[in-house]
């Protein structure tokens, strides 16, 4: 091995020697002999180990990372433990055992169970930071004297899966009984809730990390309450809806006709008078908010939706594919080249309209031509999932129009503005919702170089700097607002790539299993 001619025989020397590899070895060696035993034997030799460790990440480059770790090994707290002190007795209690933490793992503490000492220290009359401070400044082994719960409560806990609906920063919360032990988690994220004893503070892991120790986290009933007090010292906006003074227009067909092997395939739902609709309700607040007060707060009504795992029976109908997105940033154009791709297999809604049919036209082909009061019933009837009105006529598309596609065999693919999701969202339609997003400004200047807009004055106009801006603005707030209800996200970089993350998206969607609300699967009632 001393040979060092030899090639990477060297290096092999090295390593073998260098002492961190020596040490992890050791660790791998403890563990395994921790493996299996119950409660976990918390020795003498581990407090050696975890010495060593320190000193050796001493020597490692300072990363963030290392320093993080450095802090956690020396800091030797009631690790995954809260403490409390009685309100009436004055007794210094264990408040709860984090599941997965180093005192769940170990067996020996439980929730209840009275502090008498920590060290010889007696700890009567103190309060729990004082607790705390004792703890922090003991070196190697911790004893704590303890009076056992009496009863030990049976868990009958059942765990439990659900989707955030808004963002949670526990070091930002001054009222988290321990900020350390909480758990940070971002809109849309699937946390496993493991315990809810407490009424206020819940225990729970994202699925993304289930090996992980479990967090804090406030109850649906706490959450709610935080965000109704967060939102009423917000300055007074009128609710966040999108707003967009952009009008992009389809530059090329009024009618879309592809050519697939040779075939003119007539492809319905991309229509300019309906897209300039959809476009002209962004941009009029008071519109939106007529039809939407529900869904501009839903945050409000649900911190935490509960989802489980579903799976498309391949028997069932698809699911309904609803792509959203800021104006102009490609969702029709990944839509139509998507159909196009497979017209047998993807199509759109026809929308309704109340406008006057035209000579070349065909009802049920570019549009569904239907009076006004028919038009309004239906709305009247929850039966659109979108309308809005342009230049005096009404535009919508209908779940009845979904359900068509639906029925025979295909998979619907809709754009939809954000503020149509929550009515989109059933028991029957199951969508799956798909954002797109823009790029980098700077990557967008030279994608977008041939992009071309039609706005309700000009044709083929080129994207200036501030509708790049708006469109990245617009992104944001859609993400900010809606996106806890994001399935996937797409960005649209390279329009060959973004189609292609899109098809398989969609596949995805019917065909692997997806978090879903629950009550799509468990209850036969709407929705
Ligand atoms: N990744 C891309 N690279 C280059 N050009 C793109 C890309 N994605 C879309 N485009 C072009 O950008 C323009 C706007 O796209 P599109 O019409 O699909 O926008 P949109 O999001 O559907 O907007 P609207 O909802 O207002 O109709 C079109 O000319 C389209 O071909």
């Amino acid at each position: 091995l001393c040979k060092r001619d030899v090639n990477g025989v060297g290096m092999l020397y090295d390593l073998l020697r260098s002492r961190w590899l020596q040490a992890l070895l050791k660790i791998y060696e403890c563990l395994q002999q921790y493996l299996g035993k119950r409660p976990v034997p918390v020795t003498l030799q581990a407090h050696a180990l975890n010495r060593e460790v320190v000193e050796l990440l001493r020597e490692a480059p300072q990363s963030g990372e290392i320093k993080e770790l450095r802090r956690l090994l020396r800091a030797p707290h009631l690790k995954g433990a809260t403490i409390k002190r009685h309100e009436i007795t004055g007794d210094i209690t264990v408040a709860r055992v984090i599941h997965g933490g180093l005192a769940d793992r170990s067996g020996l503490l439980y929730a209840g169970d009275k502090l008498v000492e920590v060290n010889g220290v007696p700890v009567e009359g103190l309060e729990p930071e004082q607790v705390i401070n004792i703890l922090a400044l003991s070196q190697g082994t911790i004893m704590f004297k303890l009076i056992p719960i009496s009863v030990r409560p049976v868990s009958n806990q059942t765990t439990l899966y659900v989707r955030a609906m808004a963002d949670y920063w526990p070091l930002q919360d001054p009222a988290i009984p321990c900020a350390d032990a909480g758990l940070p988690f971002k809109k849309g994220e699937i946390l496993q809730i493991v315990d809810q004893n407490d009424a206020f503070w819940w225990q729970a892991r994202k699925v993304s990390d289930l090996s992980a120790c479990a967090g804090l986290i406030p109850s649906n009933h706490l959450l709610k309450r935080k965000q109704r007090e967060f939102w009423w010292s917000q300055p007074f906006q009128p609710h966040l809806c999108l707003k967009s003074s952009m009008l992009f227009v389809l530059c090329i067909l009024e009618e879309e006709e592809f050519g697939e092997f040779g075939q003119r395939v007539f492809i319905a739902g991309f229509r300019r008078s309906m897209r300039l609709c959809r476009r002209k309700s962004q941009t009029n607040q008071h519109s939106c908010h007529a039809r939407c007060p529900s869904s501009c707060y839903s945050a409000l009504a649900a911190p935490y939706e509960e989802v489980v795992r579903y799976q498309r029976h391949p028997a069932d109908r698809n699911r309904l594919i609803i792509l959203v997105g800021p104006a102009g940033v490609g969702v029709n154009e990944l839509r139509r080249r998507l159909i196009a791709s497979n017209p047998r297999e993807f199509s759109s809604a026809i929308p309704h309209t109340t406008r006057v049919q035209k000579s070349y036209e065909m009802n049920g082909r570019e549009y569904h031509y239907v009076s006004k009061e028919t038009f309004e019933n239906m709305v009247y009837s929850h039966r659109m999932l979108e309308y809005g009105e342009y230049k005096g006529y009404l535009y919508g598309t209908s779940i009845d129009a979904v359900r068509t596609v639906l029925d025979e065999g295909k998979i619907c693919v809709i754009d939809l503005e954000p503020q149509g999701i929550q009515v989109a969202r059933t028991h029957e339609l199951k969508p799956y919702i798909i954002f797109i997003k823009p790029s980098s400004i700077s990557c967008m200047r030279q994608t977008r170089k041939n992009a071309r807009i039609i706005t309700d004055y000009y044709v083929n106009m080129k994207f200036k700097e501030e509708d790049l801006q708006e469109m990245e603005d617009s992104a944001k707030k859609m993400e900010a607002q809606f996106g806890q209800f994001f399935d996937q996200v797409i960005v649209n970089d390279n329009l060959q790539e973004a189609s292609a993350q899109l098809l398989s998206a969609v596949h995805r969607a019917q065909d692997e299993p997806q978090w879903v609300p629950a009550i799509w699967i468990c209850s036969n009632t709407q929705p």
